[in-house]
């Protein structure tokens, strides 16, 4: 699913007034309309009290049409204006024309904190202060208004996005609407998904306002939504008249003393995603652990005895390697990486430690074939990048960064996001179960399995991290949150290829 932009969601307006030949007012009661019956849909002429607090631009514009359906359904409405411009739009004005025109209980007027009515825990709040228009902090006066919706528990849903959150930036140190759903218009907006503005939504869901499909379907968008339908498009069906060596050979150079694991939890992934065939590369002392814990892979090891590898030296031709989870930092093994950096030809997959050697050494970033794939967590991530002052800037350093090194990041977090060529592809599946210790490994074999198997870099990057989540969502039904292990996300994997071609995805995505 797209994701755009301010700049083309006010395009998509206006190319739809074109196409339809109607004035903006008319979307605006199309959008509200809508809202007006999913809100309708949901409390069937329940006698709750509703409170619907407007602005002064379009966002406002819209509450005024919705609070107009509900009192012509019989519901009881409170509407305010929060005042906090006198700039009022013109659709705003219609809007609230047509409102006075069905009801002599005009909407109150808000203009500082003495104005503030009571909110029970039991009305519905409806949030259409801001839209996506809010460009700044919003004064004080109106932070507070937030604050007290926020604390009055009710229910409250927010009108394509929460108040106080920007589409484009994070505005520091400002209070957020904390919305209960947000009916989203047309397409979510790429701060739902990002950590910083994200952990203000419980729900989203998108209300298809109708906006014109020549303009949607051919407009380019830098962030792109995926779920189920954008997998099952990626997915790659296995041939009836295939063998083994079909499916591609990987070779995961992975663990070190008492981090075996790492090893035993990416090579299991690796094999679970469908490559053909897996070679573990790791120290001597790894052999025991992974030839008796995965009889399906085969084991090469480096030739010294010591506890981390130190050396990487082998003799078969894999067609692609993932290096990193449990390899640790230590002298012999930089050496080794850097020593395999400067010979290696193959495509790569780097996770953990060999990003942190990349990290103390940019130098060896020179060295990466193009099309590498890094899967950083926010820390790994800060290393190579720097640290950023919000989560947009995040975006745009990993954009830089990707550009510059030709590789494809995969910035893993509640929601990841694979940046490449600057665009972003942001997952959709994940569960906050999956913040376990070795969930990185078996995404950096899921990943490798892939390339292993045909599929593009940059393909497996964004397939792979959906079926890694979606393996933990399907996992939790049987284990819980907290009961969710990285090896239980590998023995899920094959159920997260089955499961694309289950059900149709419902909304909301996430
Ligand atoms: N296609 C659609 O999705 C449609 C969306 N609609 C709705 O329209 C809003 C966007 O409306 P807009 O009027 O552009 O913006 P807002 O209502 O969010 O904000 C109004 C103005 O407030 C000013 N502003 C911004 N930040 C602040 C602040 N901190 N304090 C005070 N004022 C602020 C800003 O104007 P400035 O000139 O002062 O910068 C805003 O313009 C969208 O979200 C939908 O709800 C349409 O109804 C239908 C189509
Ligand atoms: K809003």
């Amino acid at each position: 699913m797209k994701i755009l932009s301010k700049d083309q969601i006010y395009a998509a307006d206006k190319a739809t007034e074109q196409a339809e030949a109607i004035p903006s007012f008319n979307l605006m009661e199309r959008a509200g309309g809508y809202a007006f019956q999913y809100i309708h849909q949901r409390l069937q002429g329940q006698p709750v009290q509703i409170k619907i607090f407007c602005g002064i631009g379009n966002n406002g514009g819209d509450g005024l049409v919705i609070a107009r359906n509900l009192v012509e359904n019989g519901y009881s409405v409170k509407t305010y204006i929060v005042n906090y411009s006198e700039n009022r739009s013109e659709d705003f004005l219609n809007a609230l024309e047509e409102l006075k025109k069905k009801t002599t209980k005009w909407p109150e007027v808000l203009k500082s904190v003495a104005d503030f009515p009571e909110i029970a825990p039991e009305d519905l709040v409806v949030d259409c202060i801001f839209g996506i228009g809010l460009n700044r902090p919003a004064a004080v006066w109106v932070q507070q208004l937030f604050r007290l919706i926020n604390e009055s528990s009710a229910y409250t849903l927010a009108i394509d996005i929460p108040s106080g959150m920007a589409i484009d930036q994070i505005i520091p140190d400002s209070e957020v609407v904390r919305a209960t759903v947000v009916l989203t218009f047309q397409t979510p907006k790429l701060a739902f998904f990002l950590p910083q503005s994200g952990k203000y939504i419980n729900n989203w869901e998108v209300l298809d306002i109708g906006l014109d499909r020549n303009y949607l379907n051919s407009v380019k968008t830098k962030a792109q939504l995926i779920g189920k339908t954008e997998a099952q498009q990626m997915y790659r069906p296995r041939q009836k008249f295939s063998h083994k060596g079909t499916y591609g050979h990987a070779l995961l150079i992975a663990g070190s003393y008492g981090k075996m694991g790492a090893a035993v939890l990416s090579n299991k992934a690796c094999l679970s995603s469908g490559a053909g065939l897996v070679t573990a590369y790791s120290t001597r002392q790894g052999l025991p652990i992974l030839q008796t814990s995965i009889p399906e892979v085969m084991v090469v090891t480096d030739r010294h005895t010591g506890d981390f590898i130190e050396e990487i030296q082998f003799d078969i031709e894999p067609d692609v390697i993932g290096i990193g989870p449990g390899l640790g930092t230590h002298k012999s093994t930089q050496k080794a990486f850097e020593e395999f950096l400067k010979v290696n030809k193959t495509p790569l997959v780097l996770d953990a430690d060999a990003l942190n050697m990349l990290s103390e050494n940019k130098a060896l970033l020179d060295l990466l074939p193009k099309y590498s794939i890094l899967t950083p967590h926010p820390k790994e991530l800060e290393r190579l990048i720097g640290e950023w002052k919000d989560d947009f800037e995040k975006l745009e350093k990993a954009e830089a960064f990707s550009a510059k090194y030709d590789c494809i990041l995969v910035c893993k977090d509640a929601h990841t996001i694979v940046v490449f060529e600057g665009n972003y592809y942001v997952n959709t599946s994940g569960n906050p179960g999956m913040a376990t210790g070795g969930s990185g490994d078996v995404l950096t074999g899921v990943l490798t399995g892939l390339v292993a198997q045909g599929y593009d870099p940059l393909t497996a990057a964004i397939f792979g991290s959906f079926i890694h989540g979606r393996a933990a969502d399907i996992a939790i039904n049987h284990t819980g949150y907290e009961g969710l292990t990285a090896g239980v996300i590998v023995e899920f994997l094959g159920q997260a290829f089955l499961d694309l071609f289950h059900e149709p995805e419902k909304q909301p995505q996430k």
